[in-house]
C-alpha cells in the first residue's frame, strides 16, 4: 500500500538546515582550484571598479585642469584597457562558476539516481514515480543559484562587510556602534522570516511534487482517461492542484519578499542614528569629514548586506530542495547484503521454503508458516484467488522483501546470507507488464545479459519463437522501439520479453503469465516460447493458461496465507478440491 498518494504531501524529515548547507557546500570543495581562481578574479574586478573613480578624479583635477591632452589620452587608453580586462574577467568568472555549479549538480543528480536504483521495492511502493522525478530533476535544479552565489556573493560580500566594520570601529567605535545599532533588529527580523519562510517553501516543494506526480500518473494513464472520457474530471482535478500549488507559492513568496523591506528599514535606522549621534557630537570632537566618511561606509556596509540577504533568501527558498535530495540519499535500502554475505555460486535451482511467514505491513499477514521444496528443473504452477499471495511467493525467492519468520534456501544457501546481486543474476523474472525500454530491439534483449553477443541474442530469440517476428520488423534487431514498446501488440511484447529472459539463461525462472488476449497465431508462438523458457530450469509460473498449468510438474493452490492444495495436475483434478473447481470454471469458458 502506498503511503504517499499523488495528492498527499510528503513528510519533511530534514537533517537540520545547517547540516544540509554544510553537506551541500561540501560538494564545492572538490573544486578548490576553480573557486580560488574565481576569488582572485573577483579581487581583480573589485580593484578595477575602485580605481575607476580615481581615474576620473585624476583626469578632471590634473589632466583637464592642466590641459594635458597627451596625459589625458594615455589615461583614457589605460582606463579602456582596464575596463576591457574587467569585462573579460567577469565573463571568465561567470564561465568558471557555471562550469563548477553545473558539474556539482551533475554529481548530485548522479549520486541521487544511483542511490535510488539501489532502493528496495518498499521505497517505490510508498511513493508515486512523479514525486521521485520531482526530486531528481526539479529539486536538484533549484540548487544551481545557491551553489553559484555561495562563491560569488557569500565569500566576497562577507569579507567586505567584515572589513567595513573593522575600519569603522578603528576610526571611531562610538560612531560605528551608532551606525550599526539596527544590526540586532536585522538579525532578529531575518531569523523570524526565515523560520516561517522555510516551512512555506517546504510546503511549496511538496505541492510541486504532488503536481509532478499527478501529471506523470495522468500521462501514463492517458489511454484509460480517454477511453473512459474522463478528461473533464482530470482537468478539474489538475486545476485544483494548480490552485493549491499557486497558493503555496504565493504564501512562500510573500514572506520571502519581507527580506528587502527589513533591510531598508534597518539601513534607514542606522543612517538616522549615525547622523543624529554624529551631529550631537560634532560640537565635541567629531570632524564633519569623518561623519561624511562614515555615511559612505554605512552604504558600503549595507549594500553587501543586501546582497547577502538576497543570497540568504535564495538559501531559504531552496534549502528544502537540498533537504529532500539528502533525505533520499540517506534512505537505506530495506534489503541489504549482510556483512557476512557470500557470492552464490552457479546454482542447480533447488528452492526450499521452511516455515516462512511474511507480511508487507504489520496489519495483514500474507503468508503464514509456508513450507515447500522444489527440485531443480521442476515447473510449479501457482494458482489461487486474486490477492492470495502468488506474486508474493515469487518476490520472496528473489529477496525483493525480507521475511519475518522462517528461511528460504536456494541450493541450501539461505537467500539472506548471499549477495543480492549473485542471487538475482541467476533469476529470470518476467512480470505481466513486459516492460520494454525505448532503444533498439537488440538493446532491449541485452538487458538479459549486458555482454551478450549478437549470436547469443539470435539463438535466444529463435528458441522462444521471437526471431521471425523480429526479422519482419523494419530493421530487424536494430529496429527502434518506442517507450514501453508502444506500437507493438501484447503478444509481440511478450515474445520480446521471453527472448530477453532467454538471453540471461537463468537457473530459476519466474513467470507471471499475462492473461491478455492474443490472436491465435501469436498465442501458439507464445505458448511455444513459454515451453522453451521452462525447459531445463526450475520455474514458478503464476499460471492463467490451462495449457501451462496442465504441463506443470506440480500445482500449488494458494489461499488463506498458505498452500491449501498441492500435487500434479492429474492428482488435483482427481481430488476434486479447490483446483478442480477453478479448472471446471475455466473449462466451461473455453
Ligand atoms: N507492495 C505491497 N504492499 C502492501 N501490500 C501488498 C503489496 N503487494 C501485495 N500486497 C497485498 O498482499 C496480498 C497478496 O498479494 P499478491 O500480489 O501476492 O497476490 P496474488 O495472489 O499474486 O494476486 P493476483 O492474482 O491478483 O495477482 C494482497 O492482499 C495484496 O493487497
Amino acid at each position: 500500500m502506498a503511503v504517499n498518494s499523488v495528492r498527499a504531501d510528503e513528510k519533511s524529515v530534514g537533517p537540520g538546515k545547517v547540516n544540509t548547507l554544510l553537506r551541500l557546500f561540501s560538494y564545492l570543495l572538490v573544486y578548490k582550484k576553480e573557486i580560488i581562481s574565481v576569488l582572485i578574479i573577483m579581487a581583480g574586478t573589485v580593484t578595477i571598479s575602485l580605481i575607476n573613480p580615481l581615474i576620473i578624479e585624476h583626469a578632471i583635477n590634473v589632466n583637464i585642469a592642466d590641459k594635458d591632452m597627451n596625459g589625458l589620452l594615455k589615461l583614457g587608453i589605460f582606463a579602456a584597457v582596464m575596463n576591457i580586462a574587467y569585462i573579460f574577467l567577469v565573463k571568465l568568472r561567470m564561465l568558471i562558476m557555471a562550469k563548477v555549479s553545473n558539474t556539482v549538480l551533475l554529481a548530485i543528480r548522479q549520486e541521487l539516481y544511483t542511490h535510488i536504483q539501489k532502493l528496495s521495492f518498499s521505497f517505490f511502493d510508498s511513493r508515486p514515480t512523479g514525486k521521485i522525478l520531482a526530486r531528481v530533476i526539479g529539486d536538484v535544479n533549484s540548487l544551481k543559484d545557491v551553489l553559484t552565489n555561495s562563491v560569488t556573493t557569500l565569500i566576497p560580500d562577507f569579507i567586505t562587510v567584515m572589513a567595513v566594520v573593522v575600519i569603522m570601529m578603528a576610526k571611531d567605535f562610538r560612531l560605528a556602534l551608532a551606525a550599526l545599532i539596527s544590526l540586532p533588529l536585522l538579525i532578529i527580523g531575518m531569523w523570524l522570516i526565515q523560520v516561517y519562510s522555510h516551512v512555506k517553501w517546504q510546503t511549496y516543494r511538496k505541492k510541486n511534487s504532488n503536481l509532478n506526480a499527478f501529471i506523470h500518473e495522468d500521462l501514463s494513464g492517458m489511454r484509460i482517461i480517454q477511453s473512459f472520457t474522463a478528461e473533464k474530471e482530470t482537468a478539474s482535478a489538475f486545476d485544483s492542484m494548480l490552485t493549491e500549488h499557486r497558493g503555496a507559492f504565493m504564501k512562500a513568496v510573500y514572506l520571502s519578499d519581507g527580506f528587502g523591506p527589513v533591510i531598508d528599514f534597518c539601513w534607514g535606522i542606522g543612517t538616522v542614528s549615525l547622523f543624529f549621534y554624529g551631529i550631537k557630537m560634532t560640537g565635541d570632537h567629531i570632524a564633519v569629514g569623518t561623519l561624511i566618511a562614515f555615511s559612505s561606509y554605512i552604504s558600503m556596509f549595507w549594500r553587501p548586506i543586501m546582497n547577502l540577504s538576497n543570497f540568504y533568501n535564495q538559501l531559504v527558498t531552496n534549502i528544502s530542495g537540498a533537504e529532500r535530495i539528502f533525505e533520499i540519499m540517506d534512505t537505506q535500502p530495506d534489503i541489504n547484503d549482510t556483512v557476512k554475505a557470500t557470492e552464490l555460486p552457479e546454482i542447480k535451482g533447488d528452492v526450499r521454503f521452511e516455515n516462512v511467514t511474511f507480511a508487507y505491513d504489520m496489519d495483514t499477514q500474507v503468508l503464514n508458516n509456508v513450507s515447500f521444496h522444489i527440485k531443480p528443473g521442476e515447473t510449479i504452477a501457482l494458482v489461487g484467488p486474486t490477492g492470495a499471495g502468488k506474486t508474493t511467493v515469487v518476490n520472496l525467492i528473489s529477496r525483493f522483501y525480507d521475511i519475518q519468520e522462517g528461511t528460504i534456501y536456494i541450493d541450501d544457501y539461505n537467500v539472506q546470507d548471499v549477495s543480492i546481486e549473485s542471487l538475482r543474476m541467476q533469476m529470470g523474472i518476467m512480470t505481466q507488464d513486459n516492460f520494454l525500454f525505448s532503444g533498439t530491439v537488440k538493446d532491449n534483449l541485452k538487458y538479459g545479459k549486458l555482454d551478450a553477443t549478437d549470436e547469443e541474442i539470435i539463438v535466444a530469440a529463435k528458441a522462444v519463437n521471437a526471431h521471425d517476428f523480429i526479422m519482419k520488423m523494419e530493421k530487424g534487431y536494430d529496429t527502434e522501439l518506442k517507450e514501453r514498446g508502444a506500437g507493438l501488440s501484447a503478444g509481440q511484447k511478450q515474445l520480446l520479453a521471453f527472448a530477453r529472459t532467454m538471453v540471461s539463461m537463468p537457473k530459476i525462472l519466474i513467470l507471471d503469465e499475462a492473461t491478455s488476449s492474443i490472436d491465435t497465431h501469436t498465442e501458439v508462438l507464445v505458448q511455444k516460447g513459454i515451453e522453451a523458457l521452462l525447459k531445463g530450469r526450475t520455474s514458478f509460473v503464476i499460471a492463467h493458461r490451462l495449457s501451462t498449468i496442465q504441463k506443470a510438474d506440480r500445482i500449488f493452490y494458494i489461499d488463506n496465507g498458505g498452500i491449501v492444495e498441492e500435487g500434479s495436475p492429474k492428482e488435483l483434478l482427481e481430488r476434486k478440491g479447490a483446483y478442480y473447481d477453478l479448472y471446471m470454471a475455466q473449462f466451461k469458458n473455453i
